[in-house]
């Protein structure tokens, strides 16, 4: 399990982590996601020992995280860095002899990796020849060709048509099912949702909320309820404390709480009751409610 207890960093007078917190098991996939500069490219440097934190630990374990241990981590950082007038395949297996591998085994990671993310095409391109999403796509390569312990990957995601979006989902996933950490921040709130087990979300430097995503979606009081109706008189649901929106000719009420049957009854005697069900909020509307 991968810890990280209580970081705290400033910089000058910027209190940019005030407290982060969270764990990654073995084989959990954890999407790390905060508005615009709440933290997360610093707590994943701080992960990775580009950075030293003010306080707070990073373990393995159990243990204090060690620089041998960081050596055998895929890490993709915010400043992506690759060598521009290199061909794709020589840098994906460069990087992974300076990771140690055999020529052998480095060649044949890199074959599987050009394959899986979609870059057959441009493996014998220089890098600096390639479209963003192609560098990034590289970039990702470079992150996992020498099998990490621990993925830490900042925004892998952004620049991504829905094609490499897949395949580097699929990746990732297969990465985690092996039974690797897996941590990666992204903007893309749907993503996360569909990908990630666990998330944590964090706002000007401080964790609002964090844990299974189905925990977080399921907790008590955050569900509403749908109901939509056709052909009803306009004002059937004024005596429901709920909120009344019209789609396609459609009533759609949505109410926080009240008596369901209750509920299910006056829409009955109102019109057609085409949906009624209790509706989950998304990540999405999670992490609105947290960082507001
Ligand atoms: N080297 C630095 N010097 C001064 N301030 C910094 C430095 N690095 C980060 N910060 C500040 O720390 C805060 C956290 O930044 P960080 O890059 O960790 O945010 P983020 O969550 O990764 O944001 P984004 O989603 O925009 O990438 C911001 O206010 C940022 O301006």
């Amino acid at each position: 399990m991968l810890e990280v207890q209580d970081l705290r960093k400033r910089f000058g007078d910027k209190v940019a982590l005030d407290g982060v917190g969270f764990a990654v098991q073995p084989g959990e996939m954890f999407g790390f996601v905060g508005a615009n500069g709440a933290g997360k490219t610093t707590t994943m440097r701080i992960v990775m020992g580009v950075l030293q934190a003010d306080s707070g630990e990073v373990r393995i374990e159990g243990r204090a995280l060690t620089g041998e241990d960081r050596r055998r981590f895929g890490y993709m950082p915010e400043e992506r860095g690759l060598y521009q007038k290199m061909n794709v395949a020589d840098q994906i297996e460069y990087f992974s002899r300076l990771h140690g591998m055999s020529a052998t085994a480095a060649r044949a990671a890199t074959a599987e990796l050009i394959e899986r993310l979609g870059l057959t095409e441009r493996r014998a391109s220089a890098v600096e020849a390639l479209s963003l999403g192609n560098q990034q796509r590289v970039q990702l390569a470079v992150a996992l060709v020498h099998s990490p312990s621990v993925l830490v990957l900042d925004e892998p995601f952004s620049g991504l048509d829905p094609l490499a979006v897949d395949a580097l989902a699929e990746v990732l996933k297969d990465r985690s099912a092996s039974g690797v950490p897996v941590i990666f921040s992204s903007h893309q709130l749907d993503l996360v949702e569909r990908l990630c087990d666990s998330v944590g979300i964090i706002s000007a430097g401080r964790m609002v909320a964090s844990g299974p995503v189905d925990e977080l979606r399921d907790s008590e009081g955050r569900s509403v309820l749908k109901v939509v109706v056709r052909g009803a008189a306009p004002g059937w649901a004024d005596g429901l404390r709920g909120q009344v929106t019209t789609d396609g000719g459609r009533d759609v009420l949505t109410v926080e709480d009240g008596d369901d049957q209750e509920i299910l009854r006056t829409a009955v005697r109102a019109g057609t009751v085409e949906q009624f069900g209790r509706q989950r909020p998304t990540l999405a509307e999670i992490f609105r409610e947290a960082v507001a």
